[in-house]
């Protein structure tokens, strides 16, 4: 038997004529909280549906268990939860009623549902709400519930497909930190096109764009990778140009204006106590200073260039 939870190859997935994945690949055999980041359209959903045999792909393999989700649906479907982008709830029906019918899906033994029940609302935190009307519940509290109904059959892999979206500031914090505690448990793959949120949450990150995997590796690698290269400072009695980019470290420097500078570095390390000092000890008058990080949009462009050189 493989010991791989997810194992993906070459999946490729089209919508009549325009390809909207292509040869994705991807094996997850530990667990923890693994983040799927790509822009809108990407083929996040596209491949998550697959994933969890919603979607039949065009080609590829995808494999829960070391079960083919083509050949035996039922095996493989068994180890996932999946709460899609648009969450699956029964708004006429109280969280419980809705918790109890959901165990009676996932054929849990009749003897055990009232405690699976029990025991997906004590992890959600939604046991004190277990006799409300979904309807009746917060954006926050409705993930929650489809959270809840995600991990009531105990699977190996859980699957989120953009949890946060939509959610308040708060509700975003409490969702994040209850994926985190499912993550202790299970394999979670949740998605999102915001990287401050994969930041947050995840400990791998995988990045699509364009229907195309262009990094997959831990969230210190990609931190790392997306180290500043460059700063802006105001001096308000700057030196001569010659001077800033004589200094040890510096690349380049670009004038912003006669008193705004953009340097460019080779090494973090370092470079903008340095920078600070010198400015005390030459009169510079420095009154601002700041770290420039790339935005989503110039990373996916790095990425892909790379992907494709
Ligand atoms: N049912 C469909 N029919 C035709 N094209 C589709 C269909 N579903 C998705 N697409 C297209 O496939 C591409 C990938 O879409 P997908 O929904 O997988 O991306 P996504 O990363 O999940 O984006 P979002 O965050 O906006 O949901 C997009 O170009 C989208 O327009």
């Amino acid at each position: 038997m493989e010991n791989n939870i997810v194992k993906i190859n070459n999946l490729s997935h089209r919508y009549g004529a325009s390809w909207a994945i292509e040869d994705i690949n991807l094996e997850i055999s530990e667990l923890g909280v693994f983040g799927l980041l790509g822009s809108n359209g990407a083929g996040k959903s596209t491949t998550m549906n697959i994933m969890c045999g919603v979607l039949n792909q065009t080609r590829g393999l995808v494999k829960i268990g070391g079960y083919n989700m083509q050949d035996d649906p039922i095996s493989a479907k068994k180890l996932i939860g999946f709460l899609p982008q648009n969450a699956p709830l029964h708004m006429e029906l109280t969280v419980h009623e809705y918790l109890t019918q959901c165990a009676h899906l996932r054929l849990i033994d009749k003897k055990d549902v009232p405690s699976s029940v029990d025991k997906a609302m004590a992890k959600c935190g939604v046991a004190h709400f277990r006799n409300r009307l979904i309807s009746n519940l917060s954006g926050g509290y409705k993930q929650r519930v489809g959270i809840a109904q995600a991990i009531i059959h105990e699977p190996k892999l859980v699957v989120l497909d953009e949890p946060t979206n939509g959610l308040d500031p708060n509700q975003i914090f409490e969702v994040r930190k209850l994926i985190r505690e499912v993550g202790e448990e299970k394999c979670v793959i949740f998605s999102s096109h915001i990287l401050s949120e994969i930041q947050a949450t995840c400990s791998q990150i995988k990045m699509i764009d364009n229907g195309k995997m262009v990094f997959s590796d831990t969230m210190d690698a990609f931190n790392n990778y997306i180290q500043p290269d460059s700063l802006v400072m105001t001096l308000l009695n700057p030196p001569a140009i010659s001077t800033l980019q004589n200094f040890d470290g510096v690349q380049s420097v670009v004038a912003i204006s006669s008193t705004r500078f953009r340097i460019h570095f080779a090494d973090v390390q370092s470079i903008t106590e340095r920078l600070i000092r010198a400015s005390v000890e030459y009169g510079w008058r420095m009154s601002e200073i700041s770290l420039e990080k790339s935005s989503l949009d110039q990373i996916f462009a790095q990425l892909s260039n790379q992907k494709s050189s």
